[in-house]
């Protein structure tokens, strides 16, 4: 290791919200640069930084401040220099980062799939008409609608036990959740079934960890380089520029996944109406490092298709 690696008494400070799956992600990135770097444990310190997404409860994440809220807190105090790099779920990113940052490191990918989550209800097909699903996010409030208009969709925030219990409380029949944070949590024993992005289309990003430093740092960028995975790095480049392309913010129904197959990537994209009464999906195949080309094609491609109004009326 070089000089100015971490130490104990100068250790590495990564910034990461209090959940269990942000910490859960924070401990995954500094496990990977301890082996990376052969560097111990006390090289490094977690720091927990509360943000508002996490304090408010009560109300749906859109009406408090959509995309940016779990995020903003922890860039500005990467940007104070209080961490030095800052672990982050890469479906809640904008595709913007401030002045300052970068954000171009990535973990190997979890499962991107969606995973429905029933207490003895089979699959979204098997619900009883007029059945409850909750769920706080747009996307798949207007997959369940496109599937089945006959279901009801009700607001359900919190985290893994509080839905159980609000399953056990009969609040509602399903709900859905990422298999990746079941997966990283060890709810291995959680009533799920993952869905097919067939049948249910993921969000952009689902499933990826992504790391973010200062732009000037060149010793983080050095020590980032050797736990950096490619192939999520294609992979996210086409989703993110389908999202950018897409202007998608949380209150916009958009859906994506690219996957790899040697030197090929195919990307799949999903625009909803809110109501889930209109869908447009578009699959295309490329070069694996044309990403962001695939990606911004797409997205001009189903915008056109969707006309002015598509999100509006
Ligand atoms: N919007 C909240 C959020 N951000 C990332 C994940 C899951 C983990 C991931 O997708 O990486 C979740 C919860 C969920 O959708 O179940």
């Amino acid at each position: 290791m070089t000089d100015d690696a971490p130490t104990p008494d100068a250790p590495l400070r990564i910034g990461t919200r209090g959940s269990p799956l942000a910490l859960a992600q924070a401990h995954e990135t500094r496990d990977r640069l301890m082996a990376a770097h052969g560097l111990p444990e006390a090289a490094f310190e977690i720091v927990v930084i509360k943000v508002t997404g996490d304090r408010v409860q009560d109300r749906a994440l859109r009406e408090i401040g959509g995309k940016g809220l779990f995020t903003r807190e922890i860039e500005e105090a990467l940007i104070a220099g209080e961490i030095d790099l800052a672990v982050h779920s890469m479906k809640d990113m904008p595709t913007l980062q401030p002045e300052g940052l970068i954000l171009d490191t990535y973990l190997p990918r979890e499962d991107p799939r969606d995973a429905f989550v029933t207490l003895g209800h089979g699959g979204l097909a098997d619900l009883p008409r007029g059945a409850v699903v909750g769920t706080s996010s747009l996307r798949r409030r207007a997959q369940v609608m496109a599937r089945r208009p006959d279901l009801y969709v009700v607001e359900f925030r919190g985290n893994v036990q509080t839905r159980l219990q609000k399953l056990r409380d009969g609040v509602a029949q399903a709900t859905f959740l990422a298999m990746a944070g079941l997966n990283r949590l060890g709810y291995a024993d959680v009533a799920q079934s993952p869905v097919a992005p067939e049948d249910m289309l993921p969000a952009i990003a689902q499933g990826a960890i992504g790391i973010e430093r200062r732009t000037s740092d060149d010793r983080v960028a050095a020590l980032l380089a050797r736990i950096h995975h490619r192939a999520t790095g294609l992979r996210l480049a086409a989703e993110r520029a389908l999202l950018e392309g897409l202007d998608g913010s949380c209150e916009t129904p958009i859906a994506g996944l690219a996957e790899l197959t040697g030197d090929s990537l195919r990307l799949r994209g999903e625009i909803l109406s809110e109501d889930g009464a209109r869908v447009l999906s578009d699959d295309v195949t490329g070069p694996a490092t044309d990403g962001p080309e695939i990606g911004r094609a797409m997205a001009a491609q189903l915008l056109e298709r969707a006309g002015p109004d598509f999100w509006t009326d």
